[in-house]
Parts: structure tokens; sequence; C-alpha cells
């Protein structure tokens, strides 16, 4: 079988911001039916990628493409879900007229909206006021009303903060029993221990890709199976090699 088509192609993406470059000329592709970690330190650009990727970013030079087409087309409008860290949800409504409302856009279903809501552990808080939820219950609704589009690329911007280890693990899980059925996730996140549930990683630092991997490889170019520590080390080689290419120059 030859393998499916890249869902994201990233080509010399530079992003830049006031006078500020915020993406340095990023050169990647995400796979079909693959859950793809987005790694990197705070400020390295995650979000902004994120966000060019969703074609609400304007994007200084390159281009990117979703399924073949501009980020941002309207033709993605239906096949592109994104998550964002502050929650988009109405807190005066509860979990389930939330997911509802989300779902009437894509054409849902009452037991898409069901399911929406059991897959991420709030069937028995569904007629709950979502402001009266805790943190964590509060971006899980967020979560159920990108999955009830059943999209066929979620981005997932830190969708884990806040999350207890047994929430933690079980949408793991979900994302995982979704890449199976076809669909295509993009996860950011801070917590390397994470990266262990991706099939590949994009390591970010300072707007400049570092390396696409899977998690073995960056245990194995890091020198450590904790995947944190071998992260930290491809870091400061980098960093090394910075400063040397400074000396030399
Ligand atoms: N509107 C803006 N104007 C100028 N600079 C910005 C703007 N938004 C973000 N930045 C800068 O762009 C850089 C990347 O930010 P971004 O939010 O993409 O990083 P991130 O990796 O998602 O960080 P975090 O993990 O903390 O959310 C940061 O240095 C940030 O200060």
């Amino acid at each position: 079988m030859s393998p499916a088509p890249a869902t994201i192609e990233a080509t010399e993406l530079h992003i830049s911001r006031g006078h500020t470059k915020i993406l340095r000329g990023l050169d990647f592709t995400v796979d079909s039916g693959r859950i793809t970690g987005l790694l990197g330190p705070s400020g390295s650009g995650k979000t902004t990628l994120m966000r060019a990727i969703v074609g609400v970013q304007r994007i200084t030079r390159g281009a990117v493409t979703v399924m073949g087409s501009p980020a941002g087309s309207a033709s993605l409008r239906h096949d592109v879900g994104y998550v964002t860290q502050g929650a988009s949800v109405y807190g005066d409504l509860s979990v389930e007229a939330n997911v509802r409302y989300f779902g009437a856009m894509h054409g849902a279903t009452a037991a898409d909206v069901t399911e929406a809501i059991d897959a991420v552990g709030l069937a028995p808080l569904a007629r709950q006021k979502a402001a009266d939820l805790s943190g964590g219950q509060f971006s899980r609704v967020s979560l159920a009303c990108a999955l009830v589009a059943h999209p066929k690329l979620l981005i997932l911007d830190e969708p884990t903060v806040g999350l207890d280890p047994v929430l933690r693990a079980e949408l793991w899980e979900r994302f995982a029993a979704m890449a199976a059925s076809g669909t295509t996730l993009l996860v950011s996140s801070h917590v390397m221990e994470e990266a262990s549930h991706c099939s590949s990683l994009l390591l970010l630092r300072e707007g400049l890709l570092l390396a696409q991997l899977t998690p073995a490889e960056l245990a194995a170019r890091g020198g450590s199976d904790d995947l944190e520590r071998a992260f930290l080390t491809i870091i400061k080689a980098a960093d090394r090699g910075e400063a040397e290419s400074e000396v030399a120059s």
C-alpha cells in the first residue's frame, strides 16, 4: 500500500510579528492518520505555528498547505478542528448545549453530541452550566466541541494542561483511537513524557525546527530514555553549535 499523502505541508515558513521573527523558515510534513507532537519550550512558536495551520495567522513568507489546499481555505472549514488554550466555551450554557451549538455548525447529530461528551468524560456533568465546572472540566468542554464535528485534522494546543494523570491517560487513549480510525492529530505539549504517545515529533526552539523524529529516535539522539532529558541534551547541543558558529564567523 502506498503511504497516505501528508495532511500538512510547510515550506520555508516564516512568520514575523512586528519586528520579531517568530518562525524562521520551517519545512516539515505531518502524516495522515497519525499523532504528531509539537514540542518546544515556552515561547518557541508552537501556538503561532498552529494558528498558521488553521489559517488565522498571517504568513510572512513561505507556505502551509492542509490536505492540499492553502491553510485557512474555506473548503477546509469542516475538516479542521482547533482547540485553543483559552477555551472558547459559553459559561452560561450547559455542557450539552455548548457541544450541541458547535455541532450544529457542522451538521452533527444528537448521537454525535452524546459521543463527544462521553469521550471527554463529562457525561455525568452534561447538564451542568459550564461556568460551574472546574478548570480541567471546562477545558474538556472545549475539546468535546471540537470532537463533535469529526474533523479530519484535529489541532490541540496543550490539551492535557490541568488534567489529572488518569484523565490524561484516557485522553491519549482516545487520541490514539481517533488516529487509528484515520484522524490526523497535531498536539502541542510542554510535557515531554507525553511525547511517547506520538508517532512523530516536531521539536521547536526559538522559531526553528530542531528536528522531526520519532520518540525512539529522540531517545537515541539525546542519549536517554527519559525524553525530557533527551530533549534537553539536543537543545544544549544546538546551543553549543550556535555558539561555535558565532565564534567561527
Ligand atoms: N501578537 C504578538 N506580537 C508579538 N509577538 C508575539 C505575539 N504573540 C506571540 N508573540 C511572541 O512570539 C513568540 C512565540 O509565541 P507562541 O505563543 O507561538 O509560543 P509557544 O511556544 O506557543 O509558547 P507557550 O508554550 O508558552 O504557549 C513568543 O516570543 C511570543 O512572545
